[in-house]
């Protein structure tokens, strides 16, 4: 991935009608499968001045693919009268310095942080041990097990780092699973156990809260299934993933 930053300035009085040709171009980068997204600004302290950044999929793919295909004549015609207002216009590479700020509160938070995924994980394998489908793969359990999902689930969810620090991070979780030849019947117990235990902790009950908790756990329930079949040959090594709210961000009255 590169992204490319295009610094104009544009006088005032043809800022209006620069606004309104990259709205309309906006659909050829839209319709362009190298680019990955984009956004125009403009600058609050000078009049004129704006910063298009357009993340590619790569420079070739760009220069090449884009420059070369189908979307760029219809792209071009639009912004050819802006050409001479352009002060910079160069692909910059990612660094790794990147992040999310605290306006948006983690879904760890949102649940109610380590007490939450505590009280849990303690009623969830508290009917796991009772069930006659699942109970037996965890008999011989750690006493400790649902602590330790707990502090997994709270690092996924934007927590402290916990799992990572204390307990090998994802390649002892994944070291749980491997041979252990889970079944789909058992997968489908398991997240049906879990959604009864969030009902009776008193989990978020909002939809946003909801949709992002069991994206999660259909997704994780679904690889530790896969991971555990005889054969499979999972990814060795990988941070704890991080889960967001996805496409439905936290419903937050303003006022
Ligand atoms: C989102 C889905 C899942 C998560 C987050 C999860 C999490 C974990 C974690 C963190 C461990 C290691 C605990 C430790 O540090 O010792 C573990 C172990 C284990 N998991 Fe999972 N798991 C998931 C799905 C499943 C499913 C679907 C099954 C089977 C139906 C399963 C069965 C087990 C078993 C049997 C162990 C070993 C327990 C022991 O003997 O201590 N897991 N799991």
């Amino acid at each position: 991935m590169i992204v490319e930053y295009i610094r104009y300035r544009v006088p005032e009085e043809r800022s209006a009608d620069f606004e309104a040709a990259y709205r309309r171009a906006a659909a050829s980068l839209g319709s362009a499968p190298e680019c990955v997204d984009y956004e125009l600004t403009r600058c609050a302290e000078e009049a004129g001045r704006y910063i298009l950044r357009i993340t590619w999929t790569s420079a070739e793919d760009h220069l090449e693919g884009f420059r070369n295909g189908p979307n760029f004549a219809a792209f071009f015609t639009e912004i050819r009268p802006y050409v001479s207002d352009i002060e910079e216009m160069r692909h910059y590479e990612p660094t790794g310095v990147h992040g999310q700020g605290a306006s948006v509160p983690t879904l760890y938070d949102w649940a109610g942080g380590a007490e939450a995924f505590e009280r849990l994980t303690e009623v969830f394998y508290g009917h796991v041990l009772k069930d006659e489908l699942i109970g037996p793969l965890f008999a011989g359990m750690d006493p400790r097990h649902p602590t330790y999902v707990a502090i997994w689930l709270g690092e996924v969810f934007g927590g402290p780092d916990r799992y990572t620090r204390e307990r090998g991070g994802y390649a002892h979780m994944l070291s749980q699973h491997i041979g252990r030849g889970i079944t789909e019947r058992q997968r489908r117990r398991w997240v049906n156990l879990l959604l009864d235990a969030a009902d009776e902790v008193g989990l978020p009950e909002d939809p946003e809260f909801r949709a992002a908790f069991l994206g999660y756990i259909e997704w994780g329930t679904r690889l530790a299934f896969a991971n555990s079949q005889p054969g499979a040959t999972p990814v060795a090594k990988a941070p704890v993933p991080h889960w967001g709210w996805g496409v439905a961000p936290p419903y937050m009255p303003r006022g």
